[in-house]
């Protein structure tokens, strides 16, 4: 598996990909976005941060890219849905910069209200101008937030340790949440006017864009000072730098531009204005942090096909990963069983489960088992990430519901899949912990162990049917490792599943075909 480093991350994390064995990674920072789709098709993994643009055209380019991994938190920088439908794997690693870029926040918010780096830069002039640089205290205070989310409540948490009075806008947080936190939710208009100091954490989405702009500056408290560190489109440049010049906004503090670098613009010219190079999530201890977790995702990722904060795949982590692990498997060799045996075009897909699995979460399980029933259908590569798009694209309809079934197995999964000609149904149940089997197969019920080479014979229960059988992939050499027989009634329809210890080719195949009440043979790889 190759890695490419197309942006600056610690040492740290380019060590984890140094030590991994599997892995080869080459680190090129400040490539052209030519460059990069020269030679992104040889890479299966992408870690970047925020400069690298992984646009439709890089991702049409990266014939066998699986993950891309963002050491931070934004990722606008990422065209998710074009990712999504060559099923690559998006991660970000929310939570390793979260503190300092609060901390940023703050210092901004404090050097804005108290003109630091105005002062400084006249002092550097020889000056001395008290007067001039008069500030204004936090203590008692209004601090607007909007967007309460990791970087905002901890913003939150530390103003009001100096005195702030916090009111915030969240739409996605209950108001349960915000009140543990001590804070009230308002809507959007009070937090407007009610607050001397703005500070915005939101993502870049159709909602944010532009959410400071003229209208809404207009309803804000004159004097009022904002503070940005989350990104640049969520300000109008323009109609901010308008503000601050009639005297309407007090100041602002600004770490994220519409355009990085964005060059001496109306606002980064404006006096009143201090600003970072996107400096929020830059200290040691963020870029260790950042770094070392998309390492690590990426990775696991390419190395064990564990999923850890994807923005666009079911996403479980720790110890639920661990119990979850088995019914992925499980499901997925189902999927895999059944997308082999079936051969006309699929109309549903319904997922039943009961038992103990009933208290995991059951969407990854489902999309595990369409990645594999879907896998040798579909030309193109299907993964937890794309699954479920693909069976959309193909007008499959999914249902999945928990259904209590007294039943024998701890937990127990049930597929149906219906095609253009009938029914297929499979359960599936984990013996011990993690031993996948499928107890039934349409109206056949065993014990099958649905790993490596597999032959499935369909025909009737008469005496000696075994025997040939076995003599007959005897004369060719092949090993049966396991086999599991089953019918409906004595002397009915019967069902012979052999796991072998070598593939079984064609002309044996043949040859089982040919033998007496064998209906059909079929051969299978899971
Ligand atoms: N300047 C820098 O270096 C850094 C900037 N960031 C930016 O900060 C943003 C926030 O980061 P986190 O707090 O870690 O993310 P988060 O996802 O924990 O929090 C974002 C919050 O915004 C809320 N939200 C979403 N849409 C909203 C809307 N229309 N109005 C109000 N609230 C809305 C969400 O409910 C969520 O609670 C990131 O999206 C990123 O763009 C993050 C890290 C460093
Ligand atoms: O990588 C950086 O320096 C910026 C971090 C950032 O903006 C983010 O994590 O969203």
């Amino acid at each position: 598996m190759k890695v490419l480093v197309s942006d600056n991350l610690s040492e740290l994390g380019v060590q984890i990909f140094r030590e991994a064995e599997g892995i080869e990674v080459d680190v090129k920072v400040g490539l052209s976005p030519d460059d990069l789709k020269q030679i992104i098709g040889q890479y299966h993994g992408l870690a970047i941060r925020g400069a690298t643009k992984v646009t439709a055209d890089i991702i049409a380019a990266a014939d066998n890219l699986k993950v891309v991994g963002r050491a931070g938190t934004g990722l606008d920088n990422v065209d998710i849905p074009a990712a999504s439908k060559r099923g690559i794997v998006v991660m970000n690693t929310p939570g390793g910069n979260t503190v300092t870029t609060a901390e940023h926040t703050i210092s901004m918010m404090m050097a804005l209200a108290r003109n630091i780096p105005q002062a400084t830069s006249s002092m550097k002039q020889g000056k001395w101008e008290k007067k001039k640089f008069s500030g204004t205290e936090l203590f008692n205070k209004t601090l607007g937030i909007v967007g309460l989310g990791k970087i905002g409540s901890v913003v939150a948490d530390r103003t009001m340790g100096l005195g702030m009075r916090v009111v915030a806008y969240d739409p996605f947080l209950s108001e349960e949440q915000a009140k543990q936190m001590g804070i009230r939710l308002c809507t959007l208009q009070e937090v407007f006017k009610e607050a001397d100091f703005l500070t915005l954490h939101v993502p870049l989405t159709d909602e944010t864009r532009n959410l400071i702009c003229e209208k809404n500056i207009s309803i804000m408290k004159d004097g009022v000072r904002i503070v940005n560190c989350s990104r640049g489109p969520v300000i109008n440049e323009d109609d901010l730098a308008a503000a601050i010049e009639s005297g309407k906004v007090a100041g602002a503090a600004v770490d994220v531009y519409a355009v990085e670098p964005p060059g001496l613009t109306r606002l980064v010219s404006n006096d009143k204005v201090i600003c970072t190079p996107h400096l929020g999530a830059s200290t040691q201890e963020a870029q260790d942090n950042v770094a070392v977790a998309v390492a690590t995702q990426i990775r696991d990722y390419l190395l064990d096909g564990t999923i850890r904060n994807a923005v666009n795949a079911p996403a479980v982590a720790g110890e639920a990963l661990e119990n979850l692990k088995p019914y992925l498997d499980l499901a997925r060799r189902l999927g895999s069983f059944l997308g082999q045996t079936i051969q006309t075009g699929i109309k549903s897909v319904e997922a039943q489960y009961s038992g103990v699995v009933t208290d995991m979460e059951l969407k990854p399980i489902t999309t595990s088992f369409l990645t594999g029933l879907l896998t040798p259908i579909v030309a193109d590569e299907v993964n937890q990430v794309n699954a479920p798009m693909v069976a959309k694209e193909r007008g499959i309809l999914m249902s999945e519901t928990k259904v209590s079934r007294g039943e024998d197995f701890l937990s127990l999964l049930r597929f149906t899949v219906v095609t253009e000609r009938r029914e297929h149904l499979v359960e599936g149940t984990l013996f011990g912990k993690s031993e996948p089997r499928m107890v039934r197969y349409g109206p056949f019920r065993g014990e099958f162990d649905l790993s490596g080479n597999l032959v499935l014979l369909q025909g009737y229960d008469k005496p000696g049917v075994i025997g040939k059988v076995g003599t007959a992939l005897g004369a060719k050499g092949v090993n049966i490792s396991h086999f599991q027989f089953a019918r409906k009634i004595p002397g009915g329809e019967a069902l012979l599943f052999l796991n072998t210890d070598s593939r079984v080719e064609d002309a044996a195949l043949d040859e089982l075909r040919s033998l007496d009440y064998v209906e059909s043979a079929r051969r299978l790889t899971i």
